[in-house]
């Protein structure tokens, strides 16, 4: 095998119930993810021969604008560490060069650094054959990071713990969104730190029976009612251009708007495919955010899309 490619989605919380912060600096939650079919593509090949050779070498494409410059190239980065996790399982792993092909926004919420280290498990598992089970996988995206497990799982999931132990949520609505993506990101370690400050002594967080009844019927008014995310008030005391956001969407008809996890981006779920283009050229009018994004949730988990073989 020469290369390996996979296809790996973002994510947006469609309730995201937060605890008080543990002993060791994480919180509970109760997170429900939702795949969306906004994309990075993650590749491995057998490193091209020069002087000196990495185990894992690594390049980033996209048309993320300024946002690219902020994905580290460094041993920093989450697809590289995840890329030598599976090497530490797979003594024989040759150097290998991962190239990311990023269109999910960065620092932006949606978990894009979460994503390219699930799409570099895959696909290193794959192009070293080395036999990973999807156990192992997931517990190996649990030492990566709390979101780094539920790309491996896709669709709609609740994830408990610090969002790592998921449970799959059988849902059959195919449902439309608009993203709006801001300038510049969140760190999430600042949100959570601001939520701790506004909301000292929060209760145990608690799935919203509401929220998985609007899942299970697949009714889409439903769920924008249910829409939440205890975090929300966090990034928009750090963030507070994006209360216009979310306004703007709310006003231009969406059934549901949050702040997707730690923020920035905001999410909006719309009625129809129709309905979500006339929210995004409202959006994109008002001059509130840096772009927007239509697209369908939810989507599947990350899988290998071109697998080329021969030598
Ligand atoms: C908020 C969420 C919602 O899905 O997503 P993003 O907005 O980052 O996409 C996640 O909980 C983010 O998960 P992830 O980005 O993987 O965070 P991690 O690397 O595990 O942790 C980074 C830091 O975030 C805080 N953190 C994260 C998860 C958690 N359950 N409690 C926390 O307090 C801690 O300060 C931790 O040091
Ligand atoms: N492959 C990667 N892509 C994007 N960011 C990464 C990656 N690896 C590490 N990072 C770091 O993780 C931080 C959070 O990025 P990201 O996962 O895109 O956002 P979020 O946690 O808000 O969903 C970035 O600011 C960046 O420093």
């Amino acid at each position: 095998m020469t290369a390996v490619t996979v296809r790996v989605p973002a994510k947006v919380n469609l309730q995201l119930a937060v605890g008080p912060v543990r002993g060791d600096g994480y919180h509970d939650l109760v997170n429900v993810f939702h795949a969306v079919a906004l994309f990075d593509e993650v590749t491995v090949r057998e490193a091209r021969p020069r002087a000196e050779r990495p185990l894992v070498g690594l390049s980033v494409s996209g048309d993320l604008g300024p946002h690219l410059a902020r994905v580290p190239l460094d041993d920093t980065n989450l697809a590289a560490r995840a890329a030598r996790l599976v090497a530490r399982e797979t003594p024989a792993a040759a150097p290998v060069d991962l190239h990311l092909h990023k269109r999910i926004p960065v620092a932006g919420g949606m978990a894009g650094g979460s994503a390219d280290a699930a799409g570099a498990l895959v696909a290193c598992n794959t192009f070293w054959s080395a036999g990973l089970s999807q156990g192992d996988l997931l517990a190996l995206a649990a030492e990566l990071g709390s979101d780094v497990a539920f790309p491996l799982v896709g669709g709609t999931a609740v994830g408990t713990g610090r969002g790592e132990v998921l449970t799959p949520v059988d849902s059959p609505g195919r449902y439309h969104w608009v993203f709006a993506l801001a300038e510049g990101g969140l760190s999430t370690p600042d949100v959570f730190a601001e939520y701790d400050r506004l909301r000292p002594g929060a209760p145990a967080p608690e799935g919203d029976p509401e929220l998985m009844a609007a899942l299970a019927a697949g009714d889409a008014a439903r769920l924008g009612a249910a829409l939440s995310n205890d975090l929300e008030p966090a990034a928009v005391s750090l963030r507070p251009d994006l209360a216009g956001v979310l306004d703007t969407g709310r006003a231009a008809g969406a059934l549901g708007a949050l702040v997707s996890g730690s923020g920035p981006t905001c999410a909006f779920l719309a009625a129809s495919a129709a309905g979500a283009v006339e929210i995004a050229a409202v959006l994109d009018a008002s001059g509130r955010c840096a772009a927007t994004v239509t697209t369908e949730g939810h989507a599947g988990r990350a899988e290998v899309v071109a697998p080329v073989a021969g030598r």
